[in-house]
């Protein structure tokens, strides 16, 4: 470890010393990548590594309603740069000597310390500033760009944040997303370690709470798994990973789905030998489970995304990396290159495309994954906006839900269309797009991601895509959605042919290897995991992904072996009965 590295390990509080294990690894990271990579210098990864500190604005979060009945009108609120003349918040210019010493500031920023009362002026969609660490930013011009929407942003506009961000961000989200412009100033210190004493006795639970979990090889299936990541989450984190939209029915169905349905096992087969291998998104994979993409591993691990990338390395399982990862996707891509060379393999990693409102960006992410060498991209298709996720509490100081904007009460109907845009996810995402992507992709297999009617199967396979995803994203988008595997068996009843003609995936609620031999009986080439990656991650890292994988393992042998099964191709609707769906 370098001599810098030693001296801000030692100068931390005990409680980041957890965060900072990983500080030596970021730094040679930081050390080997590019020039053009988020840190300039070893020293600044170090700075906003160590200090954990973080302009994350949680993505996946609450749908944004941006027209306001007060100064604030459409144009305004689309265009936040769009400000009235004489709006609140002009910046005066001074120089600030940015305590973190990584960004200078010389044009910007004022002297002396913002009264906190001015920073709560700053609350509104086209004035928007927050506190992150002691230290002021204009975040109004990043509204748009935020994944998570800008509603989580405005709820919280004009307040000290930190506790909010510092769990789950990325090293360099700072100095990705925002420009030393936006940086505003500083409050005063003894304000600001308030908020970080609160996130430090959150740390130091957590830290003490890890350290009591069994050891990893005790874990005996992805309920235990689970289990053990309630441990050692925050409320934040669970409340994040776990919650489903609204009332959480399709979230609560996509559990009980396989419950439908029975085996019909054979017996007297040679089982003695097993093959559960079989090919996912056009690789080679030892089992029919890939790991779905799903954003901010950070929120339960600072390892964040690396320890998924190493899982599946190690254990030669498909990784989809989520667009809304915590860590930087060129990062992840460095990472699976190390492995690949120390393994003497290749990984199987897919990209997972959200199709942004800023095209370029999206067109920028999908060329570099392309580039990078990606073997497949999963266009997530079921997020024209985000889903309302009532029950997740995003939780400050006290006990405060997520909260709407003032604009949420303002009075008065609209009779006309509803023509909003949420500013990240593109609404406007249609079957038209596809020409485009598939020129960008270079013949990298793209699958639609969230797919759940027979029509837009036939219309994926009319556009020439490789395949896609039944999928209701986890019961996180809109509620009520008929489940993957219920669609799959519908698909299947409708027309049995289908899944030979176009690859079909399924993801949702699967937790046990049965379950996946269930959705391989009805033509799925492979299943999804979402949350059981993030658990085990949260709970074990790189080892929890990895054991992971070998529960699924052993119990997807198990089952072929019961089931009379040698091989997965062996599989079919006759090995499973299902009840009735009520509504037929
Ligand atoms: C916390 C969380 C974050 C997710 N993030 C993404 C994402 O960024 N992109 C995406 O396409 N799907 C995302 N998903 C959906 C998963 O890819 C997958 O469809 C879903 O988790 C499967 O259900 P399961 O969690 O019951 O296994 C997310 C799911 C969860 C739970």
């Amino acid at each position: 470890m370098s001599r810098l590295a030693s001296r801000l390990q030692a100068r931390l509080p005990a409680v980041f010393r957890y965060q900072t294990s990983q500080l030596h690894s970021s730094v040679s990271r930081a050390q080997r990548r590019p020039a053009h990579a988020g840190f300039r210098t070893a020293s600044a990864a170090l700075a906003a590594t160590g200090l954990g500190i973080s302009l994350y604005f949680l993505s996946e979060r609450g749908s944004v309603h941006l027209d306001s009945q007060r100064k604030v009108d459409e144009a305004q609120a689309e265009d936040p740069d769009a400000a009235p003349p004489g709006a609140k918040g002009s910046k005066e210019s001074g120089a600030v000597s940015n305590k973190r010493g990584h960004r200078k500031f010389e044009k910007h920023g004022r002297e002396g310390h913002i009264p906190m009362k001015e920073v709560g002026m700053h609350d509104l969609a086209h004035d928007a500033w927050v506190i992150i660490d002691g230290e002021v930013w204009d975040v109004t011009q990043f509204l748009k760009h935020h994944p998570g929407g800008a509603k989580i942003i405005l709820s919280n506009a004009g307040r000290d944040v930190t506790e909010l961000y510092k769990p789950i961000h990325p090293p360099n989200t700072l100095e990705n997303n925002l420009s030393p412009e936006q940086f505003v100033g500083t409050i005063d210190p003894e304000l600001a370690q308030e908020s970080n004493h609160r996130y430090e006795a959150d740390m130091k639970r957590i830290q003490e709470a890890r350290e009591g979990l069994p050891p990893v090889e005790t874990v005996l299936g992805l309920d235990e798994m689970q289990e053990a990541a309630e441990k050692v989450m925050s409320e934040k984190t669970r409340s994040y990973y776990n919650t489903g939209a609204l009332d959480e029915y399709t979230l609560d169905e996509n559990r009980k789905a396989f419950n439908k349905c029975r085996f019909v096992p054979r017996v007297m087969v040679d089982v003695s030998t097993i093959y559960p291998q079989t090919k996912i998104f056009g690789q080679d994979s030892p089992l029919p489970i890939y790991i779905s993409p799903a954003s901010n591993a950070l929120l339960g691990h600072p390892d964040g995304e690396f320890t998924l990338v190493r899982g599946a390395a190690k254990t030669g399982i498909f990784q989809g990396v989520s667009a809304a990862s915590s860590l930087p996707f060129h990062e992840l891509l460095e990472e699976k290159e190390r492995l690949d060379a120390e393994l003497g393999s290749k990984m199987n990693m897919g990209y997972q495309v959200y199709v942004q409102s800023d095209r370029e960006k999206s067109e920028a992410l999908v060329k570099e994954a392309v580039e990078g060498g990606v073997k497949a991209l999963f266009l997530t298709v079921d997020t024209a906006v985000l889903g309302h996720r009532q029950k997740s509490l995003f939780r400050l100081a006290k006990n405060e839900k997520v909260k709407g904007t003032k604009d949420d009460c303002a009075p008065g109907i609209r009779m006309g269309p509803h023509t909003d845009f949420p500013p990240y996810h593109d609404a406007r995402l249609n079957w038209d797009d596809l020409p485009r992507l598939k020129e960008l992709a270079q013949g990298t297999p793209i699958y639609l991601k969230g797919v759940a009617s027979i029509e837009d199967v036939r219309l994926a396979k009319k556009h020439g895509l490789a395949g896609v995803i039944l999928s209701n994203h986890g019961g996180r988008q809109l509620d009520h959605t008929r489940t993957g595997f219920d669609a799959l068996r519908q698909i299947h009843a409708d027309d049995p042919n289908l899944a030979k003609e176009i690859e079909i995936y399924v993801d949702g609620g699967v937790r046990r290897g049965s379950e996946v031999l269930m959705a391989t009986a009805f033509g799925a080439r492979g299943v999804g995991l979402g949350r059981p990656f993030l658990w085990a991650q949260t709970a074990y890292g790189e080892q929890g992904v990895i054991r992971t994988i070998r529960i699924m393992e052993s119990e997807i042998v198990m089952a072929m072996r019961l089931l009379g099964l040698t091989r997965l191709d062996q599989v079919g609707p006759q090995h499973v009965e299902c009840i009735q769906e009520m509504w037929k």
